[in-house]
């Protein structure tokens, strides 16, 4: 199967290595020259993926022609990028039978967004799968066991791609949700920049926990809303993906958080992370789609704060905890 990866940072470079190890024919886009040189003299990502060597048989290109022979294009630059991209895409003339597979967990400022819904405006009708669970680049790229799932509205794609993409290493399941699988990928990056901020302010335990879940319950409210299923939450893409990036210290999401919480400002932690911290444009597209939907989601409204009005994040904990006395669970549709 030929294969093209769009983007090659950690997330692209470990699919591409585990597509070209199961024996596809990959090419890797870069629009980086430097980073081109490197890839092709060294094997290897250094600056994405130190330590991992990549297989012989995973080629690289500056040269978008590449999505003309691909059978499947895999999208793997931030979500921000994502239309840019695609809009670029467009100018090449793509194999018949050829699906999209998008890699990108955000939702687009402005416009409010899903990629799906950004594809399906620059590229009609190109088969749409999302990729989604819990899986950080640095352990795919070790052959780490992961679990993921794939969504499209058409299930006969979603079953193609979990064909092509499935490993003894990687499983992939399905899921016919594409809206909640896309939002479920999308929103814990809120609630691991909130989870981050809170072990940088040497919260404990206690505090991460009630994050994750009041953060589950408000980011499902916000995608029911918008059409999507709530079992999805229950699911890789919603539980299984918020668990692995509220906790774990390969998310850049939680490593961005724990800078802010310890007092850099925001462009400083990003900058320290070095790489698309997601969660900072999402958590503005989830505020402004709450208020649209009228969804109450404090802790995104509380971290918005933090992010893009200089509000301090020891005060934000404080009023989040002084709110008044509610139920538990509001809504009977709720999970
Ligand atoms: N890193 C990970 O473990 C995972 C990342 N993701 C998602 O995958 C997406 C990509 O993430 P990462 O690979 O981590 O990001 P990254 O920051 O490591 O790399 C992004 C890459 O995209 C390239 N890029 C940016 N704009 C571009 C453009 N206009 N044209 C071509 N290339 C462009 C950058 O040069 C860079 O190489 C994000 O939405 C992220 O949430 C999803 C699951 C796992
Ligand atoms: O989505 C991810 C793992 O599933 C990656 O999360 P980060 O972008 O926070 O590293």
């Amino acid at each position: 199967m030929k294969i093209a990866v769009l983007g090659a940072g950690s997330w692209g470079t470990a699919i591409a290595r585990l597509l070209a190890n199961k024996g596809h024919d990959l090419v890797m886009y870069t629009n980086s020259k430097d980073q081109y040189k490197v890839l092709q003299e060294s094997k290897e990502n250094p600056d994405y993926l130190p330590g991992i060597s990549l297989p012989q048989n995973l080629s690289y290109t500056l040269n978008l022609a590449c999505v003309e022979e691909a059978e499947v294009i895999v999208l793997a630059v931030p979500t921000s990028a994502c239309r840019e991209v695609l809009g670029k895409i467009k100018e090449y003339s793509l194999k018949e039978d050829a699906v999209l597979v998008n890699l990108a967990k955000g939702i687009e400022n402005k416009s409010l967004k899903r990629v799906s819904e950004i594809s399906k405006e620059i590229l009609g009708d190109l088969p749409f799968v999302c990729l989604s669970g819990p899986s950080h680049a640095e352990e795919v790229a070790k052959d780490i066991p992961t679990c993921v799932t794939v969504a499209c509205q058409d299930m006969s794609y979603a079953y193609k791609i979990q064909n092509i993409f499935s490993t003894k290493n990687f499983r992939v399941y399905t899921n016919h949700d594409l809206v909640g699988v896309e939002l479920g990928g999308a929103l814990k990056n809120i609630i691991a920049l909130a989870a981050g901020i809170s072990d940088g302010l040497q919260f404990g335990d206690n505090t991460k926990a009630a994050l994750m879940t009041r953060g589950m319950y408000e980011i499902s409210k916000l995608a029911i809303e918008m059409g999507g299923n709530p079992q999805t939450f229950h699911g890789l893409a919603g539980m299984g993906d918020l668990i692995v990036t509220c906790t774990s210290m390969h998310s850049r999401n939680r490593r961005c958080g724990i800078l802010i919480g310890q007092g850099l400002s925001v462009e400083e932690a990003s900058h320290e992370v070095g790489m698309v911290v997601e969660g900072i444009k999402t958590t503005k597209s989830a505020y402004d789609l709450a208020k649209k939907l009228s969804v109450d989601m404090p802790i995104t409204n509380k971290l918005y704060g933090v992010l893009y009005e200089g509000k301090n994040p020891l005060e934000a904990v404080k009023i989040l905890m002084a709110r008044d006395s509610k139920d538990e669970i509001e809504e009977v549709f709720f999970l």
